[in-house]
């Protein structure tokens, strides 16, 4: 099963709507019959809540064979959880519409702790590709826009923060301008919105990234993924792009490349 990883277009710390973006760069999870590992103790956390609700069993053997990175900002944390949740309901028999897997993902993500609000966002991208905007207090999608697909550098070098303690920050001075850019936000305009999310967010959390290797790089446009500490760069020549990619490898600067993408995760679900 493969899971799209996403960027931040309007985080719902503030306001609890929220809006994200979902980049071609997958978490793949294989799972089969068998006992949860011992050491993933967040997956032995879901399978847990799943079987108390369901009352199926939860026995199931998850590897993660390809990882989004965590606590960049990615959308790690939702790939993960709505891709158990998706191998839990095959396995089980369980009827699942796209809107039950992210209502169920976004309540484990709060109850264990790797979310702040749901990130029905993040959930909505992650599994419908695009970009989606949601109400995350109620889990609900308000609305899905194709996009124009483009290239990104994503630079993930240093630090990790964790979308759960970032949420117990009082943001509540940033109320007016959230909603503003909420009312604002549309499929035309969403690249600025998320450059101005990324700006208020890391203002408060902090730019990571030295401006002499920044310097150097030849982007279209540059944000701070949300809360960050990842940043998206954008590139509307290839060419350009790949004389970045270089120069990131010789300066050891962490980076994935990555496309924006409208091709949902779900295609990739299989039941084998
Ligand atoms: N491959 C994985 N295996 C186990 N746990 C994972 C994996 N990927 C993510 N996680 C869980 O998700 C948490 C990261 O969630 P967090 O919300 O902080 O980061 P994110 O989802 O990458 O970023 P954001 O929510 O800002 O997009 C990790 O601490 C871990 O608990
Ligand atoms: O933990 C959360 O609830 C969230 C995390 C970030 O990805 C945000 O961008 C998202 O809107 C909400």
């Amino acid at each position: 099963m493969k899971m799209n990883s996403g960027i931040s277009v309007l985080s719902a710390f503030v306001n609890w709507k929220g809006a994200a973006m979902a980049l071609d760069y997958q978490m793949e999870i294989v799972a089969r019959k068998g006992e949860a590992k011992k050491n993933q103790w967040n997956i032995r956390r879901m399978l847990s809540i799943l079987k108390s609700q369901y009352g199926k069993d939860s026995e199931l053997q998850i590897d993660v064979n390809r990882k989004i990175p965590s606590g960049m900002g990615l959308k790690s944390s939702s790939a993960l959880v709505s891709g158990v949740v998706k191998a839990y309901s095959l396995f089980n028999d369980i009827k699942m519409e796209i809107e039950d897997i992210v209502t169920v993902s976004s309540r484990i993500s709060r109850q264990i702790r790797v979310s702040a609000t749901g990130a029905s966002d993040d959930l909505y991208a992650s599994v419908l590709g695009g970009l989606c905007i949601t109400d995350n207090r109620n889990a609900r999608l308000l609305r899905h826009y194709r996009i124009k697909e483009k290239d990104y550098i994503i630079i993930t070098s240093k630090g990790r923060r964790s979308s759960y303690d970032f949420g117990k920050i009082d943001l509540s001075f940033l109320r007016n301008a959230y909603e503003r850019m909420f009312q604002r936000l549309n499929s035309y305009n969403f690249e600025d919105i998320a450059i101005m999310n990324g700006f208020y967010l890391g203002t408060i959390s902090g730019i990571n990234m030295p401006g002499e290797i920044l310097n150097k790089l030849r982007f279209n446009i540059m944000g701070i993924n949300g809360k960050g500490p990842s940043l998206f760069l954008q590139y509307e020549n290839p060419k350009t792009l790949e004389r970045d990619v270089e120069i990131l490898k010789k300066d050891n600067v962490g980076f994935l490349v990555a496309s924006s993408t409208n091709i949902p995760s779900s295609h990739e679900w299989k039941n084998e």
